[in-house]
This record gives C-alpha cells, sequence and structure tokens, in this order.
C-alpha cells in the first residue's frame, strides 16, 4: 500500500482536523488509494446476527458458545472467539447485549494489534461533543453499562506487559469513532444477503481523513474482503483537498447541515451550502408566492426567504408549513403511481419541480415505473409510462451533473434507467411508424452511447453490491442493443420499407 503514499498526503488545520490532500494531479478514476478495515462490525442498533458474515444468525460457535453464527459458518475471529471462551460472560450475554460487538472489536485491537489500537485512539471521536447528550445516554446504557457490569474487559491485556484499562469513556471513544469515521459495507462478499437491519459498517483509518463536501471530488467502493478504495471521480489538481460527501447528495441544505450538525459535529460552509440556490439547483427553494415565477431562497446572513424575481419575501411560517406537508407525504411513501403523480404535481406548485422533496417522490415513482418495466415485457408497458420514466431521469441527471460531477454512483444508474427507458420508447414509436427507421437506429446508437457511459461508472462497483448486479445486467443489455443496432443498421443500408410490418422481430 505504500505505493499510494505518492497520491496524498495528510494536512492539519483547526478547523477541519487532520485532512487529505493530492501529492500529483490524480486524472478522473484515478485509484487514489486501498484500505484494509481496522475493524467491521455491526451497528450498535443491529437485530443479532453472524459473527462472521452478517447474515441471519441461527447458532452458535462450538467453541466459545456464545458468538451468533449462521449454518455456513464454523467460527469467528480467532482473538475474539478467544475473549468469549475466557471471559466469564452468561452464555446468552451477546443474544441480550448485541450492540457491544463492534466496541468489544475495537478493544481487542489493544491484544491483536497494539498500533492498529493506537491509531483507532488517534481518531476524531468528538467525546466532548457527545457527552451527556442523547446518544451518549443510550449508548451508556446499552454498550457501557453490560461491558462494565460483567466485568468483560476485566482481564484484557493480562500476559502482555500493560493491563488495558477499559472504562466508560474508552468505550465511548470507540462509539463516537465509528459514528464519526466509519463507511458503511453494503452487500460484502461474505454477506450477501445482509439481513435487512444488519447494518455492517468498516473503520478505515487513511479513508476517513477525506474532509466533507457537499459537491465531492472523490467516491469509494468496497470490494469481497472488506478493502476500501478510494478514487477521483474528477480530475484532481496537486495541493487541492481529496473530498469525499459524508452526507446525502439530493438531501436539500437544511437536511445535510441537520445530519452532518448531529452526526459529524460541525457546521458545513461548503460553496453549495453556502450558496441559496445550492448552486443553482434551487433544491432548497419555494416557489414565489407573490409572482410565481421566480423562486424564493434563504438567505441566511440576511435570515431571509426572498424571491429571486420580484422583491417578494415568504415568511418563516408559510415555508415551515410547506416544508412539512411535503415531507410528510415524502415519508407516507405511497406507492401507487396515481398519487405519487399527484403529490408532485401538488409540492412542485408549493415549492419547485427540482426541491429535494419533489425529487424524493419523483425518485420514488421512478422507482415505481422501473419496478413495472421489470415485471413486464416491455411491449406490455404503456408509452406514456415509459416516457414518464424518462423524463424523470433526465431531470435527475440533470442536478447530477452539477451536485455529483465526474463518476458517480448515483448518476451511473440514472443513465441505466434513462438509456433503457429511451431504447423501449424509441422501438414503440418505431412500431406506431411515429419515427422512421433512420431514426430509430439513431436513438438505439444515442442510448448504446448512454448505456457505455453508464458501465464505465458502474465498473468501479464490487459484483455483490447492487449496483455490481446492475453492471452485469447493463452489459448484457448493451449486448442486445448492438445487436439490434447491427440488424437496423442492416435494414437502413438496404433500404427495406416498410420497416415496422416487415421486420416486427427487430423491436420486439
Ligand atoms: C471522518 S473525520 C475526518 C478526519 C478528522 N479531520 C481527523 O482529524 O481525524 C470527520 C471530522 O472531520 C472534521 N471535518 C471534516 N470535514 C469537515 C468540514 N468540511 N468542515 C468542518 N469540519 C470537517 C469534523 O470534525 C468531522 O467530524
Amino acid at each position: 500500500m505504500a505505493r499510494f503514499e505518492e497520491n496524498y498526503e495528510i494536512l492539519e488545520s483547526d478547523r477541519l482536523g487532520r485532512y487529505l490532500v493530492a501529492k500529483r494531479d490524480l486524472a478522473r478514476g484515478e485509484l487514489i488509494l486501498v484500505e484494509r478495515p481496522t475493524v467491521v462490525g455491526p451497528h450498535w442498533d443491529s437485530d443479532v446476527c453472524c459473527l462472521n458474515c452478517f447474515r441471519n444468525s441461527c447458532t452458535i460457535c462450538r467453541l466459545c458458545r456464545r458468538a451468533p453464527l449462521c449454518y455456513d459458518c464454523t467460527g469467528h475471529d480467532e482473538a475474539e472467539c478467544r475473549f468469549y471462551r475466557e471471559s466469564n460472560l452468561d452464555i446468552n450475554f451477546l443474544f441480550n447485549h448485541f450492540n457491544v460487538v463492534t466496541s468489544v472489536r475495537c478493544l481487542l485491537l489493544y491484544r491483536t494489534d497494539r498500533d492498529r489500537f493506537w491509531e483507532m485512539r488517534r481518531m476524531e471521536a468528538h467525546l466532548e461533543k457527545r457527552r451527556g447528550s442523547e446518544i451518549w445516554d443510550i449508548l451508556s446504557k446499552y454498550v457501557v453499562e453490560p461491558l462494565l457490569q460483567n466485568g468483560a474487559f476485566d482481564r484484557v491485556g493480562d500476559g502482555e506487559g500493560e493491563k488495558l484499562t477499559v472504562n466508560e469513556d474508552l468505550i465511548q471513544h470507540c462509539c463516537g469513532v465509528f459514528d464519526v469515521n466509519a463507511f458503511e459495507i453494503r452487500g460484502n462478499g461474505t454477506s450477501q444477503s445482509v439481513q435487512q437491519n444488519c447494518f455492517v459498517r468498516g473503520l478505515y483509518p487513511r479513508a476517513a481523513l477525506m474532509a466533507h463536501d457537499c459537491v465531492p471530488n472523490a467516491f469509494i467502493s468496497v470490494d469481497g474482503e472488506s478493502n476500501l478504495r478510494v478514487y477521483a471521480a474528477v480530475p484532481i489538481e496537486k495541493g487541492q483537498m481529496v473530498l469525499f460527501n459524508y452526507t446525502r447528495c439530493l438531501f436539500g441544505t437544511f437536511e445535510r447541515r441537520a445530519h452532518l450538525r448531529k452526526g459529524k459535529y460541525f457546521l458545513c460552509t461548503c460553496a453549495r451550502c453556502e450558496d441559496p440556490t445550492e448552486l443553482g439547483t434551487h433544491l432548497c427553494s419555494v416557489r414565489c408566492t407573490n409572482c410565481s415565477a421566480g423562486l424564493c431562497s434563504y438567505y441566511s446572513k440576511v435570515t431571509k426567504w426572498k424571491c429571486d424575481k420580484c422583491p417578494h419575501e415568504l415568511t418563516r411560517e408559510y415555508v415551515k408549513q410547506v416544508f412539512t406537508n411535503a415531507r410528510n407525504d415524502a415519508m407516507a411513501r405511497s406507492f401507487e403511481i396515481p398519487e405519487l403523480e399527484e403529490a408532485i404535481t401538488r409540492h412542485s406548485a408549493t415549492l419547485n419541480p427540482r426541491n429535494s422533496l419533489v425529487l424524493e417522490l419523483k425518485q420514488t415513482l421512478a422507482g415505481e415505473l422501473r419496478n413495472l418495466c421489470l415485471a413486464s415485457h416491455p411491449a406490455n408497458v404503456p408509452r406514456h409510462l415509459l416516457q414518464r420514466k424518462l423524463e424523470l431521469c433526465a431531470e435527475l441527471l440533470d442536478v447530477l451533473r452539477v451536485l455529483e460531477p465526474g463518476i458517480s454512483r448515483l448518476t451511473a444508474i440514472g443513465l441505466y434507467e434513462y438509456n433503457v427507458s429511451l431504447w423501449n420508447v424509441t422501438r414503440k414509436n418505431f412500431e406506431t411508424k411515429e419515427i422512421s427507421a433512420k431514426e430509430l437506429l439513431d436513438n438505439l446508437i444515442k442510448g448504446e452511447s448512454g448505456l457505455k457511459q453508464s458501465i464505465s461508472m458502474l465498473l468501479f462497483e464490487h459484483p455483490t453490491t447492487p449496483e455490481g448486479q446492475l453492471t452485469k445486467r447493463a452489459m448484457q443489455d448493451l449486448k442486445e442493443l448492438r445487436e439490434e443496432i447491427a440488424q437496423v443498421r442492416a435494414l437502413v443500408g438496404s433500404n427495406l420499407k416498410p420497416l415496422a410490418e416487415d421486420k416486427p422481430s427487430i423491436i420486439d
């Protein structure tokens, strides 16, 4: 891994703490670093699951007689097994207190890898900001107390010289380090069917040094062995910070800032957060009630909702009400297409068609249309629904171009969905003779180019993740699309007509 050190250096400032900076110009898609995890473990709030693969557990380890395992796994980490075996913990301890698993793993580093233990101790946990907070009290009850009351760590460090004093602050530090720094691990190689309520996270001390920005220039992927790779999403010049988005790209500024303040303990002041229009995307803007052509955005310096077309200002109460209405609808999540359409129309009128809450409804709608297409043959899906999916994807891609430039998982998915819909709509238009064979060919070629662009981004995803599965499907689609292009090209070339009647097989 040493060779990656020529890619970045670690700097430090009062505001950011430690952060990564490019040591040389990095090209789009270039690998910046690879890191194996210091600790991988379930979120403290997860359901009981296999300690080896995080799938549903149904048995226990034959050696320590405490660790939950699944049918396929015969053991778990050796040091962890020894720890539970030698402890005086009740046989049901982990079933009653599964919340402790990841903290125990952090503490066991003291036995297994002292350097990594001290590295973990050095990581930012925001202990003082968390002390006495709601999360502190919850973790005291569910993690700290079970470990201290049961004397679980009385013997850690025995036989290795120094004895580790495990107290409340140390356990809270382990929890804080995970909350502030850990990356989610989705469907890694050993946990293909990770159960719904087992949220697995990994600690990567080097990658965790990336500072946050709401428009990142780097992205990550995690492979089947839980190794994490950091890539440049766009070209990064020497001396620029390597920036990762800690929160959700399509959240509006209020939600992003709240999420970062609550979970990462800082107020984000990036260019996107400081711009009332969110770089022109208007994700947080509300339609003006005076001129209706204008959009009102929040100017935090003067604490006012001001219109961009007229002198009108909205009251806080009004804005709060329209946001609450839309949030309630987004949370209620009706999956009926007509109801989603109705909610989108209603909230577009008060917020705006690109407001993050409306976009959330649109994403749900696009997902429903996608399910419909998957459940039936494209030929049976009404054209107006395919056309609607196209519009929704195009709108989402427009926003992503600004907020997640370069290589992006969301863009890759959007491009895939857009181009598959384009393919299907084009076929239908040709079937009904609304377009010529030449236009069919042009659109198929356009779809091929979009699909290739999507695959070029999806290829960064590990095969066992949902996006990895999508890559496989997209490659198969590309193959079929190319075959179809070859057939249509031959027909256009030989000038056969009328194509729709003579060659229905091409579009079936
Ligand atoms: C994952 S850690 C990053 C490493 C950390 N800077 C360190 O020294 O260990 C996240 C923490 O870094 C700081 N941080 C990261 N990005 C920031 C930003 N854009 N503005 C302010 N603080 C930031 C915050 O303290 C945040 O809780």
